[in-house]
């Protein structure tokens, strides 16, 4: 049979470990979708929107290092243009392939799903901001190398890339690709750079009393959770967790110190913060969010180790090529023992609170909700927490060791968590995955429940019904924050459907007993999604909440600078 341009991609996606392929298919893509389906290894999974097939392609990559999305031109991409940006902002490797015009058609004549204009570069020219390679293939012997090029690239920086490829190139006859070795193969870091790097940092921290590491979300991304254990058992120091980065570290570690998030930290983390003398800075991104508000930057010097790159404060020196996996386990070897930092977060941890049970009866709160959380955790658990007060409430979630934890903290899109979830629990089926959610961020993304239900996929969705939009009701607070309450456990079991798929359960909890029953009949249902809508007063929201909004909102609200 012939091999085409659409079996080159196939092949070299099945290489690169992709086992499910996010799909809303149109007739620019239909060839395409046949070609990625006749691929053994590959399984199409079809999504409500383009939206959630690119949130659902981040979600898959968080569960196995790489996703990819398949839509139709314009109408397709556009949408998911805003999951791809999840990705880049998440350092996340996902592949957005459109369907295109017909090459014929090309400056020729005006078509469908497009802006009626004789311009067909335009869709290439935007994905370009939003990727680290965008690649058209306009003629199908120049397939491979670009489909390797963008491949390669995504791989090699962790950032999405897109390739657009013609309806009716797809099926047009293309070479066999050769070793993926040459696509996959990582960049060695450079030895001068990392010898000087390793030497530079160890002198540095040696001439430092209190060292602290702060993790970042940059570490998972590059697979240096290892790596990052040498260096923290070779010092001996505190270690503590930017939010964004819970779930890289073990919480159950004798080093763990909490995660550190300014005035909101847990574990008293922003206390031995305060008290290093060296903030080791691991994969960190400090954005007005992660600082709350610019009120907790590190003001001590810091030793930067990013995913390619090293940076010491004194002598002000930068490195470049510098893979981190190398440099942490370089540098574990170079590092001599210093855990004062540890035995003084002893004498200051706080003695864990557990929380109150309520009473049966009582009307249900935050606090409950949260308490009932911690306790479904298992090792094999997978918590994702929304943006809202969601982020608060997971981030004070202790996880026992195994269980991991995932966040969009860095672009922050409500109602990420169902697509993304969805798409994990595909790479993922022998984990149980949980979400905390929220009323508003439910409303942008709830179709995607009904591929749950699809794929008989036994995710559990908690859905704090606080009747709004709180977190921006406590940034800065109109009438705009106010949403239509639906009936969410009633809407999902719209989704069950009598000719196939799973079952979606749809609950209701007004009080801790009834929380405490669904939870049970959650665990127990397999075949599919189960809802449970947690509702509670609506100014009923996480202390952190308060204070990171007050200093958000205030963060955002300053005068501009007199020079700009
Ligand atoms: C509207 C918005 N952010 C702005 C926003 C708007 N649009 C998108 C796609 N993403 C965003 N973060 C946010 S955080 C809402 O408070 C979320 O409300 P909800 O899901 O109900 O959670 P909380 O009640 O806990 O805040
Ligand atoms: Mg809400």
């Amino acid at each position: 049979a012939l091999f085409t341009v659409g079996d080159y991609l196939a092949e070299r996606l099945a290489q690169i470990g992709i086992r499910h392929h996010f799909i809303v298919p149109g007739d620019y893509n239909l060839i395409l979708l046949d070609k990625l389906e006749a691929h053994p290894s590959l399984t199409e999974v079809g999504c409500t929107n383009e939206l959630n097939c690119s949130l659902a392609a981040e979600g898959y990559a968080r569960a196995c290092g790489v996703g990819v999305c398949v839509v139709t031109y314009s109408v397709g991409a556009f949408s998911a243009f805003n999951g791809i940006g999840s990705a880049y902002a998440e350092n996340l490797p996902v592949i957005l392939v459109s369907g295109a015009p017909n090459t014929n058609d090309v400056d020729q004549h005006l078509l469908h799903h497009t802006l009626g204009e004789h311009d067909f570069i335009y869709q290439l020219e935007m994905a370009k901001r939003i990727t680290c390679c965008a690649i058209a293939i306009r003629r199908a012997a120049h397939a491979p190398e670009l489909i390797d090029r963008a491949i390669r690239t995504a791989l090699l920086k962790r950032k999405p890339v897109y390739i657009e490829v013609p309806t009716n190139l797809s099926g047009e006859a293309c070479a066999q690709p050769g070793p993926i070795s040459a696509v996959v193969k990582p960049f060695p870091s450079d030895a001068p750079a990392l010898d000087a790097a390793v030497t530079g940092a160890s002198e540095f921290l040696r001439a430092k009393q209190k060292p602290v590491i702060l993790v970042g979300p940059k570490v998972r991304r590059v697979g240096a959770e290892k790596a990052l254990l040498q260096l923290v058992e070779a010092i001996g120091c505190a270690v503590v967790l930017q939010p964004a980065a819970k779930g890289s570290f073990p919480e159950d570690h004798t080093q763990f110190a909490g995660i550190f998030w300014g005035q909101v930290s847990t574990l008293a983390a922003d206390t031995i913060v305060n008290w290093a003398d060296v903030l080791i800075c691991i994969g960190t991104v400090f954005t007005d969010y992660s600082t709350v508000g610019w009120t907790s930057l590190p003001s001590v010097p810091q030793l930067v180790a990013d995913i390619d790159s090293v940076a010491l404060a004194n002598p002000n020196m930068y490195f470049s090529h510098v893979q981190l996996q190398d440099f942490l386990i370089r540098l574990a070897e170079a590092v001599s023992w210093n855990s004062c930092t540890m035995t003084e977060y002893n004498r200051l941890r706080p003695d864990p609170a557990l929380g109150q049970a309520s009473s049966g009866q009582e009307r249900l709160t935050r606090k409950e909700v949260a308490r009932q959380t911690q306790l479904l955790l298992t090792p094999e658990t997978t918590v994702f927490t929304e943006t809202g007060d969601s982020w608060f409430n997971g981030i004070q979630l202790c996880l026992p060791p195994g269980a991991e934890f995932e966040i969009e903290m860095q672009w922050g899109h409500i109602g990420w968590t169902i697509p993304a979830s969805f798409g994990y629990a595909l790479a993922k089926p022998e984990r149980r995955t949980i979400l905390m959610t929220g009323d508003g961020a439910f409303q942008m993304t709830a179709q995607e429940v009904s591929q749950m239900v699809r794929c008989r996929l036994p995710i559990i969705i908690l859905l704090i019904n606080n009747r709004g939009y709180t977190i921006e009701i406590e940034i800065h607070d109109g009438l705009y924050n106010r949403i239509q309450n639906w009936n969410y456990a009633l809407l999902v079991e719209a989704f069950n459907s009598e000719d196939g798929g799973g079952r979606a359960l749809g609950l209701k909890a007004h009080t801790a007993e009834e929380i405490s029953e669904a939870l049970k009949r959650a665990i127990a249902h397999k075949d599919g999604p189960t809802l449970i809508e947690c509702s509670i007063h609506q100014d009923d929201c996480s202390r952190e909440l308060i204070t990171w909004g007050h200093f958000v909102a205030a963060a955002n609200s300053r005068v501009p600078a007199k020079d700009k």
